[in-house]
């Protein structure tokens, strides 16, 4: 393990070997379970980095709990269960919702009397009708194509135990999905994933991290993150092949050389620069920062000093 300023640098074969002995491995049933949950995971992944992820998440879950106790305590108010937020950024297609996924169903395995609840900051873009009202469409993903104020009353209400709603986002349509909602309603956590979420817009005076007991930024080299980007095109484009509602359907119809370079000119016209200008100035925002390597195998951890 290596000090760097303000993260410990870890690798993987070190980060495998952390807190092992204080834990009951997950059985080869309960492995199976978790792989046919999410099917593209690597099970040596789950093993040796979401499970020791999961135990320190799980650490840091009874900490916070104490310390909300002590606050109302210290203030002689009655005790009252807070939600523990995890919040997990990255660039586009970088794998957040995949590793949200996954520490949804490891956290509901490990600690089963817990409600844990995956929200996707994606629903919060505007409706591709506000976005061409306001000639952003092409600024999809931009910190101002997202409506931040409803994302932070959002968050704001679940952390205060009240019923929060937050609107559904679609890749197949490319829009948000009109009158769609998913209800968060006190949860034991939640994990909030999107590009934004370690993001500070300069003209809010709260910003969605303030809500945040624990973040994690899932990093990549750019080539690596770009070949992931394509392939989960050409996924979106097989999937779309019957379905003539679907937003790519016309692209998967036509020639996929064409659909190729629309692709290629997305990466390089919108979701690089984003990454770039706003997405990759957050990171050190983060409280662990996932390294991932080829077949999205995390290589390294960066997990922050002082707590
Ligand atoms: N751990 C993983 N193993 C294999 N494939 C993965 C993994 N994580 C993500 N992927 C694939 O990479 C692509 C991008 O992942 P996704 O979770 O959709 O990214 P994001 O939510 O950051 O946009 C998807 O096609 C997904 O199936
Ligand atoms: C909706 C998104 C901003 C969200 O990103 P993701 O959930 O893939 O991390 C992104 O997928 C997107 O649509 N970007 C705009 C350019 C493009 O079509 O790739």
């Amino acid at each position: 393990m290596e000090n760097r300023l303000n993260y410990y640098q870890i690798p993987r074969e070190e980060w495998r070997g952390f807190y092992r002995d204080q834990y009951v491995p997950l059985t080869s049933q309960e492995l199976m379970k978790i792989k046919s949950l999410n099917d593209v995971i690597s099970i040596q992944d789950v093993e040796d980095i979401y499970m020791p992820l999961v135990h320190l998440l799980g650490m840091r879950m009874k900490s916070h709990d104490q310390n909300q106790n002590q606050l109302a305590d210290f203030l002689g108010i009655k005790h009252r269960k807070t939600p523990f937020i995890l919040g997990i950024a990255g660039s586009v297609a970088v794998g957040k919702s995949t590793v949200a996924r996954l520490l949804r169903d490891l956290l509901t395995e490990i600690f089963p009397d817990k409600k844990i609840q995956q929200i996707t900051t994606d629903g919060f873009l505007y409706p591709s009708k506000e976005l061409k009202k306001r000639h952003i469409l092409s600024r999809k993903g931009f910190p101002e194509s997202y409506d931040m104020p409803a994302l932070v009353s959002f968050i704001n209400d679940v952390k205060n135990g009240l019923p929060a709603k937050a609107p559904v986002y679609s890749h197949q349509s490319y829009d948000q999905v009109e009158g769609e909602f998913d209800v968060v309603y006190q949860p034991d956590v939640l994990i909030l994933e999107g590009i934004n979420v370690l993001q500070l817009p300069s003209n809010q005076p709260i910003f969605v991290s303030d809500f945040f007991d624990f973040s994690i930024y899932v990093d990549a080299n750019e080539d690596l993150i770009k070949k992931w980007y394509f392939e989960r095109f050409d996924l979106l484009l097989a999937r779309a092949k019957n379905e003539p509602d679907n937003y790519y359907y016309p692209y998967a119809q036509g020639d996929w050389n064409v659909a190729h370079k629309m692709a290629h000119d997305l990466w390089y016209d919108v979701n690089h620069p984003n990454l770039h200008d706003y997405i990759l100035p957050t990171r050190n925002r983060a409280d662990l920062i996932l390294n991932k390597g080829e077949n999205h195998l995390v290589d390294e951890l960066l997990l922050r000093k002082f707590v």
